[in-house]
């Protein structure tokens, strides 16, 4: 078994604990954090448990603060797991220089590229060894594992679905980075992490991967319309258009007024945890 990750801070929350950890990671040649909100469902048996990717300049913090989905999550009785958003202290230089790459913004790829390929490792971490320590030391059921996230992780958790079909039964996004390789933001990091070969840069963009093939069930994903980074940074127009060529199933629902901020994800959370406890609760 896996040495057991530390238990860093513990807070009871709607009857169920939530929890921060640090542990060892292989896949990331160091040291990694991730929170778990375990719900009192767990009591009694393996609980069912949604992953949920978080954006750039986040940690494993951001959505188990600022989201509000452990009120939704202790009813249905699902786990939460929210992983950092990169591996951090590596000693690669300038890991820290930039908000939109490197430390908060591992982009859940797999690096090929040196400096950044021995530690940014993120895709292998997130579907790999992540869940073997959760089912290994958690009361979660990894046979009934759903997966979301927030812009780049949105984006993050429609790769890991797409490129894992029956490991991830449910999938939600909000604002994902929905082509990245056609974004800013996705062109300034896969060239660092990926090389300049824009072929490899298609495994690791949602709009493309579709193509190769569709997933189930109706994948739900909810986009502010007053998001400052829609336009160019997000293309959840090129997206849709990918699904309905691809016949994917999405349930795309265009927020009126709201932005990219956890104040959005706070509005819609509630809806997204019933579309993944409809799924992962029978
Ligand atoms: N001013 C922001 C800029 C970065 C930002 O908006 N980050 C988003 C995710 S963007 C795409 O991945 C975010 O979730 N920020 C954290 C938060 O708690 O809102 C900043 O510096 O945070």
């Amino acid at each position: 078994m896996r040495n057991a990750p530390e238990l860093l801070s513990s807070h009871r929350c709607f009857g169920g604990t939530v929890g921060f950890y640090r542990h060892h990671s292989e896949t990331c040649d160091g040291s990694m954090r991730f929170s778990v909100f375990t719900p009192p469902q767990a009591a009694a048996g393996p609980v069912p448990v949604l992953y949920f990717l978080a954006g750039l300049t986040c940690t494993e913090e951001n959505f188990m603060v600022k989201a509000g989905a452990q009120r939704a999550a202790a009813q249905h009785g699902l786990m939460l797991i929210a992983p950092d958003t990169s591996p951090r202290n590596t000693g690669i230089p300038g890991e820290d220089d930039e908000w939109d790459f490197g430390s908060g913004a591992g982009f859940y790829v797999d690096a090929t590229e040196e400096p950044w390929s021995r530690h940014y490792r993120m895709y292998s971490y997130v579907v790999g060894e992540l869940p073997l320590i959760v089912a290994a030391h958690f009361p979660a059921d990894p046979e009934r594992t759903g997966i979301s996230g927030h812009s780049m992780g949105g984006h993050g958790a429609l790769v890991c679905a797409f490129k894992n079909p029956t490991r991830y039964r449910s999938v939600s996004a909000f604002a994902p980075i929905a082509a990245p390789t056609r974004s800013p933001w996705g062109q300034k990091a896969f060239p660092r992490y990926l090389g300049v070969d824009q072929e490899s840069w298609k495994s690791y963009d949602a709009s493309a991967l579709v193509a190769l093939g569709t997933i189930e069930p109706t994948m739900l994903i909810d986009q502010g319309m007053a998001d400052p980074y829609l336009e160019e940074q997000l293309r959840i127009d090129t997206f849709e258009q990918a699904c309905a060529a691809a016949g994917q199933s999405l349930l795309l629902r265009r927020q009126v007024g709201y932005d990219h901020s956890y104040y959005f994800i706070a509005s819609f959370i509630d809806d997204h945890l019933r579309h993944h406890a409809e799924v992962l609760i029978r």
